[in-house]
């Protein structure tokens, strides 16, 4: 197209509308969309109507340069699209990413177009869902110019949940590389609904939408949030085209706790080198997300916009619940189909991680609680009659791995992903005082795992519960203090040990799911930590920050690094994290200022072991 057609082009579209998530028109100037059928309530939920051309999805404003948008896209500087627009040809994609809606679409383009070999699309063209009557040559004249060693790239989510869109891009070409971006259809929906609740704040509640029939738990499939996440009866009619080696899965989970993870295997499917890597993200504690790196051909920000990462609606837990066990099945089938699990079950936690505990030789974690609650309070006696279901062991590997050196990482926070519900205590087998807890009795309707560390063996010379005559004769494990719940958010601390005996044994048990304290997808819980002043003898209570980022990743916050807490009692000896994934380094370190000495002091977090835990 030459610049005279797409000065009209860009002319025109200011009298264009586009299709927001309710299917409705957004007025760019003129209205020109196709009325659809007129629809109340819920039916306005479900239904698009066919615009005149594409637009820019609701809070999805497009590139710079692309053709058919009104709104600058939230480019990611780095990207390689800002070379001369005359080098090149337009060429139709040989890659798209075809969805899903709200899976982390944006996040896998904006991070893919760094590549030089890729250009894409800023815009959802829709061409294969709204506009295939336009024609090849008019989606081929969106296109940004690629040279013959790139690859030209777009992303419309919605043509995974479009019957005929796999016809229609087989047609285009057989060969295209197909990227589909899944998320836990849970999360997805209530994502999905917060996004159109920002454009319609007067639509019913997600709780009502959901459902044909609460009582009876009766799911509304046809309602749009609920049934793009059924992704396996989607995936059935890309199959019928395109073979599974031609559509690569990106967990949209683990693009956000490994974005160059999940990007070196985008790379590898589309057969270009393993350009964009670890140095080209940091995690971007205000905005909760992986963001971009500065690199010398850009300077602007590069964290998507506000659109990405809202603050979810509060949805009920039981409801919530109910739609995981319905999405059950469809999952599981669909990681059959696809051949890899992707953990979208989210309901329990997988994996029990040792850090740092140097004393360890065994430890049997015994689940002795596990259970849906609904609101109501659970006693001492509940807790009790739950059956035991699960022994793990962990073994200590400190001792072969501590003479590797450690591995530097250059950014302090780290994360990980957690699983909802999850309370752990140190306290052995008499957990009354943690059912009897009043704060945890306010928790209600969350799947409640109690996780007791019953017995603990130690190295020859440590104390040992199982071994009263050694130097930790008399000494019980200490009671927990459960110290603060947010809503769903637990963080449980506790020594291993009698307190003032141990100071460096530490559990840290954090447990979160999404919840209403997310202001901008973060929350920042207050952790009572107990300082211990040996020489005195005393122990006094402070408190440290801890950041939780939405329901899935939780990060340490930098507060620890300012804090004035004796670097050896700060110093974490032992971190449970039980959760679906992780993306530690081996070693992790932060700084930490010594009161005393005013030095900086770099404390070292290491994985030692991790093991998986499943409950029935
Ligand atoms: N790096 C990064 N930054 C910001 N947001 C990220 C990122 N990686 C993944 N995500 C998640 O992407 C979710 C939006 O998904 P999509 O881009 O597919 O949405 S859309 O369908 O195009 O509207 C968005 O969903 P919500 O959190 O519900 O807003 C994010 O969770």
């Amino acid at each position: 197209m030459g610049l005279r057609a797409l000065g009209a082009l860009r002319t025109r579209r200011t009298l264009l509308c586009c299709c927001d998530d309710l299917g409705q028109s957004r007025l760019l100037g003129a209205p020109r969309c196709l009325r659809g059928p007129s629809a109340g309530g819920q039916k306005l939920l479900q239904k698009s109507r066919p615009c005149d051309l594409p637009g820019p999805t609701p809070g999805e404003p497009s590139a710079p340069g692309a053709p058919a948008a009104a709104v600058p896209a939230p480019r990611l500087s780095g990207s390689n699209h800002s070379g001369s627009p005359k080098l090149g040809t337009k060429r139709l994609p040989q890659a798209l990413i075809v969805g899903v809606k709200k899976g982390g679409t944006r996040a896998v383009l904006e991070f893919i177009r760094v590549h030089p070999d890729v250009r894409a699309l800023g815009t959802e063209p829709h061409f294969f869902d709204r506009n295939y009557g336009r024609g090849l040559d008019w989606y081929r004249s969106l296109m940004p110019r690629t040279l013959e060693s790139q690859i030209t790239l777009e992303k419309t989510p919605s043509y995974f949940v479009t019957q005929e869109a796999p016809r229609r891009i087989f047609n285009m070409s057989r060969d295209t590389k197909l990227i589909v971006v899944v998320r836990n259809p849970v999360t997805r929906a209530i994502s999905d609904y917060t996004q159109t609740l920002s454009k319609k704040p007067d639509i019913p509640t997600f709780e009502g939408l959901s459902f044909r029939n609460r009582t009876l738990g009766v799911v509304d499939v046809s309602w749009n949030a609920i049934r793009i996440g059924m992704y396996v009866l989607h995936l059935e009619s890309w199959l019928r085209y395109f073979p599974l080696a031609q559509i690569h899965f990106v967990s949209g989970e683990r693009l956000i706790t490994d974005p160059a993870g999940e990007m070196g295997r985008v790379q590898d499917f589309l057969g270009i080198k393993r350009f964009i890597t670890d140095k080209h993200f940091y995690f971007n504690k205000t905005k909760g997300f992986p963001c971009l790196k500065k690199t010398e051909s850009s300077l602007l920000p590069r964290c998507l916009g506000k659109s990405k990462g809202r603050t979810h609606v509060q949805i009920d837990p039981e409801v919530i619940d109910q739609l995981r066990e319905f999405y059950r099945p469809y999952n599981i089938k669909f990681y059959e189909t696809v051949g890899q699990d992707f953990r979208l079950l989210n309901a329990l936690p997988t994996r029990v991680c040792l850090f740092n505990y140097r004393h360890l030789q065994t430890m049997e974690l015994r689940l002795v609680n596990f259970r849906v609650l609904h609101g109501a309070d659970h006693t001492a006696k509940d807790i009790q009659e739950m059956p035991s279901t699960k022994h793990i062991n962990i073994v200590d590997t400190s001792e072969a791995l501590r003479s590797e050196e450690p591995h530097q990482t250059p950014e302090r926070s780290w994360n990980w992903s957690l699983s909802s519900s999850v309370v752990i205590t140190t306290e052995a087998p008499e957990s009354q005082s943690l059912g009897g807890s009043p704060k945890v009795t306010q928790r209600s309707g969350r799947k409640l795992l109690l996780a007791s560390v019953i017995s603990a063996q130690r190295k020859a010379g440590q104390p040992s519960r199982d071994n009263p005559s050694s130097k930790g004769e008399g000494r019980q494990m200490k009671s927990p203090d459960l110290l603060n719940i947010y809503n769903n958010v637990i963080i449980y601390q506790t020594s291993y040990q009698a307190v003032s005996e141990a100071p460096r044994a530490r559990l840290l048990c954090v447990q979160s799911s999404l919840k209403e304290r997310h202001p901008a997808f973060q929350i920042t819980v207050q952790l009572k930590k107990k300082i211990i002043q040996k020489s005195l003898g005393t122990v006094n209570e402070q408190y440290q920050s801890i950041s939780v980022y939405s329901d899935m990743t939780c990060s340490f916050s930098d507060s620890y690094r300012n804090s004035s807490v004796e670097t050896e009692d700060f110093s974490p000896e032992i971190i449970f994290v039980m959760g679906l994934e992780f993306n530690f380094n081996q070693w992790q370190h932060y700084a930490h200022q010594d009161e005393t000495t005013g030095e900086a002091q770099r404390v070292s977090l290491r994985m030692l072991q991790c093991a998986q835990l499943t409950t029935d």
